[in-house]
Order: structure tokens, then C-alpha cells, then sequence
């Protein structure tokens, strides 16, 4: 009997998917705010004629190398699985990933959310392929802010730009993209330790007093007119009373940064739930400022672009190709 060697399952279609990383809450805006930055992931990923090997489905560079799952655990794959599953779609035993990642992980620039929305793009795609009609990008953010559990990073990762979320009258996530002034910047002070989103929110507590959920909604009106309009009250609205102190026990030295650098007069946040921080501004030398008053730190600092776009998707029908 002669024995046949069993067959490679070949593309039939490819998806390259792009996902900026994204800072969440500043300061006042928590589980709301949200803004884009262009630091971005790139995942390819293939849909073969038949089933791809579940233990080993996953390529991954940069960030996450060595350390997250390369089998079907992998969080872009469970999301894209789940998302498939909802639809009746049956071909997300087909799939395979490339993932040249760029965000760092557990360090408040939303990863996470970067993979989820990354995860529901690829699931968008293979949907599309069997016929589907097109999600709307209210289902888009309910998808993702059911695998987060918050909005926040989500909105700018699928939307781009900067984002107000919110729950509406039937427990539903929406957002709103606002106008952010043309000449504004971020910089990132990123460190080595790392803080996972689930341990920091450990740390709040059920109440707040009411004066500082007072001095909270004013201060995110506030922040909402300065980033648009006025960046010269940037600093001032960017003061938080809800989140950042009480988590201050979990990232002292990024806490120590923010006080440095408002103490300079500079907008500076913990990104999303640390230990990043977050400085917005309008001057031309802002990571250069940041760099003054952070002198002998071995933080990174790292300048980044809001990015206009949020998630980007390009598909190739391989049976097209000649
Ligand atoms: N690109 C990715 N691929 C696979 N898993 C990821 C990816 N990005 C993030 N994760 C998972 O999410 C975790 C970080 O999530 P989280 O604690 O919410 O921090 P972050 O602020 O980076 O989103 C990582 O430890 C990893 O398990
Ligand atoms: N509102 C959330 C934001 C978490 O952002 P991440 O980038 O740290 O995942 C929170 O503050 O817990």
C-alpha cells in the first residue's frame, strides 16, 4: 500500500488587520475617555481550505514573544471564536495568525483591547467571507466591551481619535468621537514594571465621596472643551479624584511621575490603569520637557501622534490571486 503525505491546508484568504494602541481615562474620564495613539499592532491572518494545527496556530513577534499562547488560547483567537460562534460562522478552526505586536503589555496602552478589537476585525472578515452582511460599529463596540468589561480603550481602537463612552438607557456601550485641536501630542513615560488592568481595579473602592465625584464630572466637561478648543487648559483638566490615588500603592514611582511633572506644569495622567503615564500637550518640545523633569528616570519616553484612524483592515481573496 503506498502512503500519501497528508496535505498542508492552503489560504484561501488573507486579513491584515492594524490596531493603534490606546490611553484610556485621562485623568478625569474613567471607564469614558479614551484616545488612539499611532503605535501600531499588525496581525495577518489566514483562512485555509481546511483545519490549521490548534497547538501551534499562532506566530508572534515583538511584545508577547515567548510569553502569550501561540495555540487556540490566544486572546485574538478566543475573541474571534466567540464572535464566529454568535454568527453560526464554522471556519474559525481554520485560521491562523501572524502578530508582529508593538504595544506594550500590562502598561495602560491597551493591549488588551487592541487584541480584542484585532480579534473581532478577523472575525468581521471570515463572517463577510460566508456572506454575512457587515456588523455596525455599535455591534462592533458591544462585542468588544463584552470581552474588556469597559469601553474606554475599545472606542478609540475601533473609532481612532479621541472617544467619550458611555452606557445607555439600556445598558448598552456607546461612544462619541470629539474634535481634538489640530497641534496636540501625547508622550508616554513607559517602564519596565508591568500592572495588570484586573489588579488595579481591585484597588478602588465601591463609594467615592461626593465631592469628588463632583469635582470629577467638571473636570471631564472641562477636559472635553480643552483638548478641542483650548489646549492651554489642558492641565487643569486633567486633574482625577476617582482612580489615580487610590491605585497609588500598586505604581508609586509612575504616581511620582505625575506629581513631577503637574508640580512642571505639564497635562500628566496614569495611562489607562498604569503604570504608564500619559502627558497632553500642544508645545512642540514636549518630550523634550518631559525628558527635563524626568532626568536620570530609566522609564522610556516615548512621543506619539493621536491617530486619526482606529482599526484598519485589508483583505486578499488568495483564490484571485493568478
Ligand atoms: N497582542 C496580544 N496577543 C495576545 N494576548 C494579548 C495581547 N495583548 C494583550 N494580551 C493579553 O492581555 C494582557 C494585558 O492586558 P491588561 O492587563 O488589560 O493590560 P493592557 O493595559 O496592556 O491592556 C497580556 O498579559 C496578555 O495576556
Ligand atoms: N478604565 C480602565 C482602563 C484600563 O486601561 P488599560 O490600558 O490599563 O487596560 C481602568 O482604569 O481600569
Amino acid at each position: 500500500m503506498t502512503s500519501t503525505a497528508p496535505v498542508a491546508p492552503q489560504a484561501v484568504a488573507e486579513v491584515e488587520v492594524t490596531v493603534p494602541a490606546t490611553s484610556a481615562n485621562l485623568g478625569a474620564g474613567y471607564d469614558s475617555f479614551g484616545i488612539a495613539l499611532d503605535i501600531r499592532d499588525t496581525v495577518r491572518a489566514r483562512l485555509h481550505d481546511g483545519p490549521v494545527d490548534p497547538s501551534d496556530c499562532v506566530r508572534i513577534t515583538g511584545e508577547g514573544a515567548g510569553v502569550v499562547p501561540t495555540d487556540q488560547d490566544h486572546l485574538i483567537l478566543r475573541v474571534m471564536r466567540e464572535v464566529l460562534a454568535a454568527r453560526g460562522v464554522e471556519t474559525a478552526d481554520r485560521i491562523s495568525l501572524g502578530c508582529d505586536n508593538v504595544i506594550a503589555h500590562s502598561r495602560g496602552m491597551g493591549s488588551s483591547a487592541a487584541a480584542v478589537v484585532a480579534g473581532i476585525a478577523i472575525a468581521d472578515a471570515a463572517s463577510a467571507f460566508a456572506g454575512l452582511p457587515a456588523p455596525s460599529p455599535e455591534e462592533k463596540l458591544a462585542w468588544a466591551t463584552h470581552f474588556e468589561g469597559h469601553p474606554d480603550n475599545a472606542a478609540p481602537a475601533i473609532f481612532g481619535g479621541v472617544t467619550v463612552s458611555y452606557s445607555d438607557g439600556h445598558g448598552q456601550a456607546r461612544s462619541v468621537s470629539v474634535p481634538v485641536a489640530e497641534d496636540i501630542s501625547a508622550v508616554l513615560i513607559v517602564p519596565d514594571e508591568r500592572l495588570d488592568t484586573s489588579v488595579a481595579r481591585s484597588l478602588l473602592p465601591e463609594t467615592v465621596p461626593h465631592a469628588d465625584a463632583a469635582a470629577n464630572a467638571a473636570i471631564a466637561g472641562l477636559f472635553v472643551y480643552a483638548i478641542g478648543h483650548d489646549p492651554s487648559l489642558l492641565f487643569d483638566a486633567t486633574v482625577d479624584r476617582l482612580h489615580q490615588n487610590y491605585r497609588r500603592p500598586a505604581m508609586t514611582a509612575s504616581l511620582e511621575r505625575v506629581d513631577a511633572l503637574r508640580a512642571a506644569g505639564l497635562a500628566a495622567v496614569v495611562s489607562g490603569a498604569g503604570p504608564t503615564v500619559l502627558v497632553l500637550g500642544s508645545d512642540d518640545d514636549l518630550a523634550a520637557q518631559v525628558g527635563e523633569v524626568l532626568t536620570g528616570d530609566s522609564a522610556r519616553i516615548v512621543p506619539a501622534a493621536i491617530a486619526e484612524t482606529g482599526v484598519e483592515v485589508m483583505t486578499t481573496d488568495c483564490r484571485l490571486r493568478t
